[in-house]
């Protein structure tokens, strides 16, 4: 007799008439970028050793998903019989991202967590990466016309954000979901595969056919530039098509009926929505992700300036870290739903020993190192740990543990300074010439006042001898400190 899942396979076979749709799993690679050594391995190893602890295809995924937050809205939100009876059978979802930065960020994040909740209930997830939509520029959300930005660019950035993805998922797979099952491999996609074959001429007479001026006038992301001064040129405000014929594509080749992306991207969902109707007469859905906020409410993004960075060069783990544990209170129980894998009775305790105890700041710890685990792997949160424990912990033992790099990370605009030492050099010479001080007066004076620290620990005696005590640490560093915040590297020639 056929399984759940076999009679699911025929169901779908059947109910489809495009004749392509991509059961079997493909490993494609996306065309026209390198592709590291350490990709192309992560991508087998997700195909062959990954495991999901749910039931498969998971029907509680959609109300897991909106009792978290996490899905704030299903588009259209007139069919949720169809919806269900979708997410009920093995479907592929995804979510697009331009590359319009060389890594993504925590508002991106969210939506990646969506698709790995997607892979984890039994479903194959999609990231597209936007090689084409990138030279067109999505108007959604933004009140000027984009920067054009040149194919190197955009090539090159591709690579950071597929270096992101490939991570998240494969930090999520080793180290979070602890699975029986095999998880389907997740794609990456680039979008300028689909369109660089296709000349304008047969692109405007087949594709352009589809899409009334009407609805496209309508969106909100067109009205309000229209609105504007700036107004909207012809190429932004082609860009839902591209959108929506890029959705086309994934639901012909990929049975993707699932797009994700933030709510800011209803207009396209809905461009992308129409399309497929009217080509195929089939229904597909979006699921749409809230946009997460800065403490001062204002959108994370890329454009706004405000980034926390999945680029370990661009926002270093510790700092990732900290931004977390720097949370209010008020924030921590709907991260801790939306960001983290924990279940719900896990994140209550989580909750209820942070309220007992607010200044342990348990909430915010367990939350930096879930989405520190998730983002930076094991070695990324220890680092983390590492340094938060020099800073604010004072440890002279983790100090002396760490490398020049990592400290460099830890002080960023510490400037770093090579010495030999002298057997009479003292700690105000020392000062000197690493320019903590204008002049030796300062120096003295402020080193009285308490106002200097080696390796973490206050010394106020200007002729304190270096090298005695412990000042130099194993790794053949000091690190001086100048109030709260300017560092000093000195690396000792050995
Ligand atoms: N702060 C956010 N919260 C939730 N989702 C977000 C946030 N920022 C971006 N996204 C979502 O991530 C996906 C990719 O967005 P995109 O690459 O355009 O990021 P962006 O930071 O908004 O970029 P830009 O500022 O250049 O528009 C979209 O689905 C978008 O809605
Ligand atoms: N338009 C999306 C990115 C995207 C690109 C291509 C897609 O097919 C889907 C989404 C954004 O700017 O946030």
């Amino acid at each position: 007799m056929a399984t759940a899942i076999q009679r699911c396979l025929v169901q779908q076979l059947r109910s489809r008439s495009t004749g392509k749709r991509s059961l079997i799993i493909l490993k494609q690679r996306p065309v026209g970028v390198e592709i590291s050594k350490e990709f192309a391995e992560t991508c087998s190893y997700q195909g062959h050793q990954a495991r999901c602890s749910h039931v498969f295809p998971n029907s509680d995924f959609l109300t897991l998903l909106q009792t978290r937050g996490i899905c704030e809205g299903i588009f259209p939100n007139t069919r949720p019989n169809e919806v269900n009876q979708l997410l009920s059978c093995p479907q592929s979802m995804y979510c697009g991202f331009d590359p319009t930065a060389d890594s993504l960020h925590i508002g991106n994040l969210l939506s990646l967590v969506l698709l790995l909740h997607g892979q984890r209930a039994g479903h194959t997830p999609i990231a597209v990466l936007g090689g084409a939509t990138a030279l067109i520029g999505d108007p959604s959300g933004k009140s000027k016309e984009r920067r054009a930005m040149t194919a190197e660019e955009v090539e090159n950035n591709i690579l950071g954000l597929m270096e992101n993805v490939q991570r998240i998922f494969k930090n999520h797979c080793e180290l979070i979901s602890h699975s029986s099952i095999p998880l389907s491999p997740l794609k990456i996609l680039n979008n300028r595969d689909w369109y660089k074959s296709q000349d304008v001429i047969s692109f405007l007479s087949t594709t352009g056919r589809h899409f009334r001026l009407g609805e496209m006038l309508s969106r909100s992301s067109v009205q309000s530039r229209l609105n504007s001064k700036e107004g909207i040129s012809c190429t932004e405000f082609m860009y839902q098509v591209f959108q929506a014929s890029d959705w086309l594509y994934l639901f012909e080749n990929h049975n993707c009926s699932i797009q994700v992306g933030g709510n800011d991207q209803t207009g396209n969902i809905s461009s992308g929505f129409d399309l497929i109707h009217r080509v195929t007469n089939k229904y597909v859905f979006g699921l749409l992700v809230p946009l997460i906020l800065s403490p001062s409410g204002e959108k994370l993004g890329k454009s706004t300036g405000n980034s926390v960075w999945l680029d370990s060069k661009k926002t270093s783990p510790f700092e990732f870290y900290q931004y977390f544990l720097n949370l209010p209170d008020s924030a921590i129980e709907g991260f801790l739903k939306l960001f983290t894998f924990l279940k719900n009775d896990e994140i209550t305790s989580v909750v209820d020993s942070h309220s007992a105890s607010p200044e342990k700041r348990i909430g915010q710890k367990t939350l930096a190192e879930q989405m520190t685990l998730l983002v930076h792997g094991d070695s990324g949160l220890e680092s983390a740990q590492r340094c938060t424990a020099v800073l604010f912990g004072n440890s002279v033992l983790t100090l002396s543990s760490m490398g020049l790099e990592e400290l460099q990370q830890l002080v960023k605009n510490a400037s770093t300074t090579e010495l030999s030492l002298t057997s009479d050099l003292s700690l105000k010479d020392l000062c000197l010439k690493i320019k903590c001080f204008k002049n030796e007066v300062d120096a003295e004076r402020i080193i009285k006042a308490g106002g200097v620290y080696l390796n973490q620990q206050r010394v106020s005696d200007p002729e304190l001898r270096i090298g005695d005590g412990g000042h130099i640490l194993s790794n053949h560093i000091t690190l001086v400190r100048v109030g709260k915040k300017n560092f000093y590297v000195v690396r000792w020639r050995v």
